[in-house]
């Protein structure tokens, strides 16, 4: 085998190489495209990782998140330690990349039991932690009612949805100097708010999760609806909650 077989096979390049579109290697591209052309990942900033079985799937860290390829993820077995960094069970690493500074958010909510979560710099998201930006502290809360794509919105790990007439409550932390830093604040609001599937970074963008791909992203698209709502009714006046 000469090196250059080596280190292919030594990186486990077949964990990211499927001809299934559904396989988190081509989803997570793909779903950064997406992303991208709806302003959620931007300047590289924000992402998204799927786990699937016992293996993660992680987005490289300060790149051009709409050009990523396959062969461009990182690999963790899980379950992992969340810290120290250098511990985590990477099975592929990319050569001159490093992973996503938002890893150890991404394992919370693998440990929550999700199955992916996104996390965007949509402006929509940055816009209500600023409307809400009096209410500091650990009960600062984005609230709405009566809006449809509230039903769009789980009531809790097997609770069903939200309905018109219930409250959405999505907790806002504080945002810090570095990604990882987040990671406390992150926990902190899973349990103070057990059903919730979303937390809003003050000044930042959120991280959502589902218990799939499909519903993380279907929640995120519905949360952003609900965000840019919020600001347009705030324009004109219109309250939150009835
Ligand atoms: C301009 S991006 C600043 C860092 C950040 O907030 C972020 O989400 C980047 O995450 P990455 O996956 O690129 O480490
Ligand atoms: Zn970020």
């Amino acid at each position: 085998m000469c090196p250059a077989d080596q280190t292919v096979a030594t990186n486990n390049d077949h964990l990211v190489q499927s001809e299934d579109p559904e396989h988190p290697a081509n989803l997570i591209p793909e779903l950064c495209r997406k992303f991208y052309n709806w302003g959620w990942v931007t300047g590289t900033g924000g992402g998204t990782s799927i786990r699937q079985g016992d293996h993660i799937f992680i987005a490289p860290s300060g790149v051009q998140k709409e050009l990523m390829q396959p062969n461009n993820i990182f690999v963790l077995q899980w379950p992992t330690p969340k810290y120290p960094a250098s511990d985590r069970n990477y099975i592929r690493k990319p050569l001159k990349l490093n992973p996503s500074a938002c890893t150890p958010l991404f394992l919370t909510a693998f440990e929550q039991g999700a199955g992916c979560c996104i996390h965007t710099h949509s402006q929509w998201a940055v816009l209500v932690t600023l409307l809400v930006e009096r209410e500091k502290g650990p009960d600062a809360c984005f609230e709405i009612s009566n809006i449809e794509q509230i039903k769009g919105i789980p009531r809790g790990k097997g609770k069903g949805m939200l309905g018109f007439f219930d409250t959405l409550k999505i907790p806002i932390i504080e945002n810090t100097a570095f990604e990882e830093d987040l990671t406390s604040g992150l926990e902190a609001a899973m349990n103070k708010y057990p059903d919730t599937y979303a937390v809003l970074v003050r000044r930042h963008g959120i991280y959502v999760w589902g218990d799939n791909t499909a519903k993380a992203k279907t929640q995120c698209e519905s949360l952003d609806y609900i965000f840019q709502l919020a600001v347009e009714m705030h324009k004109l006046g219109l309250p939150w909650v009835k």
